[in-house]
């Protein structure tokens, strides 16, 4: 059982008369698996949300299906559709506490009153906000807020978990510690599990699986690894990481051997022109000293740039780290 996407496109009008609708999803295609935590990643206006809000059923698609768990949902209704939902800026009922709010989606449902209590009690504790029930959402943390918004879209016990943005609003670290929470919280829970990123960094923590979207096309699908490690085109390469072209072929910057004496076999002479310090790491901007003298970028270690005793204008030889990630799939059978 999965979410399959199915020739999905979306297309918008575009302001002023007479210009073409713009595409924000060109014929998707996509299966998301049951029970993982898949992340939607890519630039802005790449089209996540759109499709996002497709699977929810808030947004109708031009043309394409949309199967949830072997039932059509093409023209379900959003309530219909028994998804979870949780935006960047939660709405919750200011004038209700945290657990009223949590126990919402229940009481609508008319569920039994101790079966209410019983699970708001239990979602409470798996969101650690025990302490909090009686507060209301004004009297809590941004990252409390969302977790009290995870808290009551699983309340329903949806099929699907839809996430936008969800620590988009919050502050860096805060975001960390939410992030790591929401993988443990999905190692408890196994509800399959969308949620809808720009940070690369989030999607490599957090997913098992990742879907890269950009101007309304999928790029690429894979584990964390098999992204970082393989990514099918320049694009991918670029956004999952930092990169620097050399002669036409990218490479990660910490992937890139630095040598102070010639004789290496395959190594390409240049001099270091600029240095940067940031935390842990310098990058080092350097010329090659070849006929095209490009400037390039790479990365050591506070540690290593010691003990190598680099400095500007100093003669250096580069090679690719021995295991380094092949940089695009158009060099391997290049
Ligand atoms: N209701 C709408 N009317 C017109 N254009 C829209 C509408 N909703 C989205 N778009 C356009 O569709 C494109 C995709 O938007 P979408 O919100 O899906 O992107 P995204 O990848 O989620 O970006 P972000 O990370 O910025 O939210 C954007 O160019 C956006 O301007």
């Amino acid at each position: 059982m999965s979410i399959d996407i199915s020739h999905i496109t979306k297309r918008f009008p575009s302001a002023g008369s007479g210009k073409e609708p713009f595409v924000a999803l060109d014929d998707v295609s996509l299966t998301i698996p049951s029970g993982r935590l898949t992340a939607l990643l890519g630039p802005s206006g790449g089209g996540k949300s759109t499709l996002l809000r497709i699977i929810a059923g808030l947004e109708n698609a031009d043309s394409g299906a949309v199967t949830i768990e072997g039932t059509d949902a093409t023209h379900l209704p959003a309530q219909k559709r028994n998804v979870g939902f949780v935006f960047q800026h939660y709405a919750a009922f200011k004038h209700m506490s945290v657990a009223k709010n949590v126990a919402f989606g229940l009481e609508i449902r008319k569920r039994p009153k101790a079966e209410v209590k019983q699970k708001v009690d239990d979602l409470l504790n798996l969101v650690h906000l025990t302490q909090f029930a009686d507060r209301l959402p004004s009297q809590l943390s941004g990252g409390q807020r969302q977790r009290m918004a995870l808290a009551r879209a699983l309340a329903i016990e949806p099929n699907v978990l839809l996430l936008d943005e969800p620590f988009g609003a919050l502050d860096a670290k805060v975001r960390k510690e939410l992030r790591e929470w929401l993988r443990r919280l999905h190692d408890e829970v196994h509800v399959t599990t969308i949620f809808v990123t720009h940070d690369q960094e989030e999607a490599l923590e957090v997913a098992d699986e990742i879907v890269v979207i950009n101007e309304g096309r999928v790029e690429q699908v894979g584990t964390p690894d098999q992204l970082y490690d393989a990514p099918a085109n320049d694009f991918v390469m670029r956004f999952l990481g930092p990169t620097t072209e050399i002669n036409g072929v990218l490479h990660r910057p910490h992937d890139i051997e630095v040598f102070t004496h010639p004789g290496i076999a395959g190594s390409i002479p240049a001099r270091v022109v600029r240095e940067l310090r940031v935390g842990f790491e310098v990058r080092l901007t350097v010329e090659l000293l070849d006929a095209a003298h490009e400037e390039i970028t790479v990365t050591v270690t506070r540690a290593h740039h010691r003990s190598l005793g680099l400095r500007p204008d100093l003669d250096v030889w580069l090679a690719p780290t021995h295991g380094a990630v092949v940089p695009v799939m158009e060099s391997v059978t290049a």
